[in-house]
């Protein structure tokens, strides 16, 4: 894996703080997201649920909102804090928004209050996946 390891900290450091305003009080599982742009930004995000279950939605979902509002176009890496002791791994869901900004060698780092846990691809986690360019046909 090769990203810096001072802006791997710099994004386990924003997802943290993401993580912190998580509104989570049905699952009370807190999720935090710190998404590295092109220009070298971060954007953060947190899991935002709500009553009616199914309205609510992923740490992964705010950052990228937040990237694009921000004219983000591209993923370079995203970091996503969960409370551990299990490894968070992103939703399926997730996976595909992410992969509208981003190609299969996109980095996803797993972390916890401890620390980084895990590194994959976008490969890895969403093989043979849709993307923008299959509707250039
Ligand atoms: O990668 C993940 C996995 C789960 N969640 C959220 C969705 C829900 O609010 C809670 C429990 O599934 O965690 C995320 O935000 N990101
Ligand atoms: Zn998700």
């Amino acid at each position: 894996m090769n990203l810096a390891a001072d802006i791997q900290q710099r994004l386990l450091q924003a997802s943290l703080a993401a993580r912190a305003h998580s509104h989570s009080p049905y699952s009370r599982y807190a999720v935090g997201a710190a998404i590295l742009d092109e220009q070298g930004r971060i954007h953060m995000g947190a899991n935002i649920e709500n009553a009616a279950y199914p309205q609510g939605w992923c740490a992964e979902a705010t950052a990228l909102g937040a990237m694009v509002m921000a004219g983000g176009r591209q993923v370079r890496a995203v970091l996503v804090s969960g409370p551990g002791p299990d490894i968070i791994t992103p939703c399926g869901g997730c996976r595909q928004k992410l992969r509208e900004f981003a190609g299969p060698e996109l980095l996803i780092i797993a972390a916890d209050p401890g620390g980084i846990r895990q590194h994959w691809t976008l490969a890895e986690l969403l093989p043979y996946s849709f993307g923008p360019d299959h509707l250039k046909f």
